[in-house]
């Protein structure tokens, strides 16, 4: 894979909040392919995307009950859910038990790459097991929480598809409930003969959790670490912001400082993003300087140099508000071939134009 390409997971039931995709999408700017089994979740993940809309290309919902093969993508056919009238004749819908279904393999569509896949897997073998622990952090449906076999079987599923699939994946990746069925699944890992094994402890609280990761390609194929330098998406959070001070308050800024530096915007404020690209009369605009606002007088770009790296490249800054009080600021090139490092000094520029302007001293950090 090319340096320039993006980061491209695939998260195996990702269930009705589509998290991971919707986190990995709008913090790192990583496209993902989110699959689910049951209708409701199915559902609600899109639902989550489509109100999304600035993530909406980077996230596809997959329903893992069709096979790839049929090119389908809305699908009928769930678990938890009686077929169609008519679907059992249907050579391209699955029918049968839910520790049938497919989890990679007939999910995945022929030629498709993905630098990893990741799953948060139904850890019960039935419904009285999932209701024993009093201490489960767990809430879910049946459907969400129990497979025949539990995780064992169900990351078993996953390290057997893998062996289908070792080109199709950089690394394979599961979260795991149990410490006893890490060590069963990491004896199982190294039997098949994979190149890599990694593991991993996640605790909160009174949960613990292990990261389980392995991988057909050498060790010395540091995919992911090698693009880092050449991302093409940076973002930040402005935490602490007063009460009247929301996503429309910070674009404006946003515009502001760009515009003092004699940038071209394009505002769209019904998605809280701003088009900016700086063109070839930046620096003499920014030496003519007439705005007098606080953030384009202090802290506009200062260097004509840097200007000059960054002439002609247009890029894009979303606001998004999380909560009351947070917004989250995140840039991305438009040009797929030029996410250079000027890039990112001029967002830590923005990044603290931002918070000289909108947060109190204490809370810059
Ligand atoms: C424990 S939930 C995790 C949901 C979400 N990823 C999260 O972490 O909040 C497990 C999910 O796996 C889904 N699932 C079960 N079997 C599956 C399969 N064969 N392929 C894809 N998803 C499946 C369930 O419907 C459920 O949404």
């Amino acid at each position: 894979m090319a340096c320039t390409e993006k980061v491209r997971g695939f998260d195996i039931g990702t269930g009705a909040n589509c998290i991971y995709p919707l986190l990995g999408a709008s913090l790192l700017g990583w496209s993902f392919v989110g699959s689910d089994v049951t209708k409701i979740a199915l559902e609600w993940a899109r639902k989550n995307v489509q109100s999304n809309p600035h993530l909406s290309e980077l996230i596809e919902i997959r329903n893992a009950c069709v096979p790839s093969s049929s090119g389908k993508i809305e699908n009928d056919v769930v678990r938890g859910e009686e077929a169609p009238e008519g679907s059992t004749h249907n050579p391209n819908m699955w029918s049968g038990c839910c520790s049938e279904l497919p989890v990679l393999v007939g999910v995945i569509k022929d030629g498709e790459k993905f630098d990893f896949c990741m799953c948060n897997p139904p850890f019960f073998e039935s419904v009285e097991e999932a209701g024993l622990n009093p201490k489960t952090s767990c809430g879910g449906t049946f459907e969400e929480m129990v497979f025949p076999g539990g995780e064992q079987a169900f990351i078993t599923r996953i390290i057997d598809d893998s062996l289908q699939l070792k080109h199709s994946f950089r690394w394979f990746t599961s979260m795991v409930g149990r410490k006893a069925n890490l060590k069963f699944l990491v004896s199982k890992l190294h039997e098949v003969g994979v190149s890599v094994v990694k593991t991993t402890e996640f605790v909160q609280g009174h949960t613990a959790r292990w990261g389980l990761a392995w991988s057909f390609l050498t060790p010395a194929k540091k995919f992911i670490a090698s693009q880092t330098p050449k991302r093409s998406h940076n973002s930040f959070m402005l935490e602490g912001l007063q009460r009247q001070v929301g996503a429309f308050q910070v674009l404006k800024s946003v515009e502001s400082f760009f515009l003092a530096a004699g940038a071209s915007c394009k505002s769209d404020l019904s998605s809280f993003c701003v088009n900016v690209t700086l063109s070839e009369h930046a620096g003499e605009l920014q030496k003519n300087d007439s705005d007098t606002s606080e953030i384009t007088s202090s802290h506009a770009i200062e260097s004509n140099n840097f200007q000059h790296a960054l002439k002609g490249l247009p890029f894009r800054i979303s606001v998004f508000q999380q909560v009351p009080g947070t917004v989250l600021v995140r840039a991305s090139s438009l040009d797929k071939e030029s996410s250079s490092g000027s890039f990112f000094v001029f967002f830590q520029q923005l990044e603290d134009a931002l918070k000289a302007q909108f947060l109190k001293p204490n809370t810059k950090n």
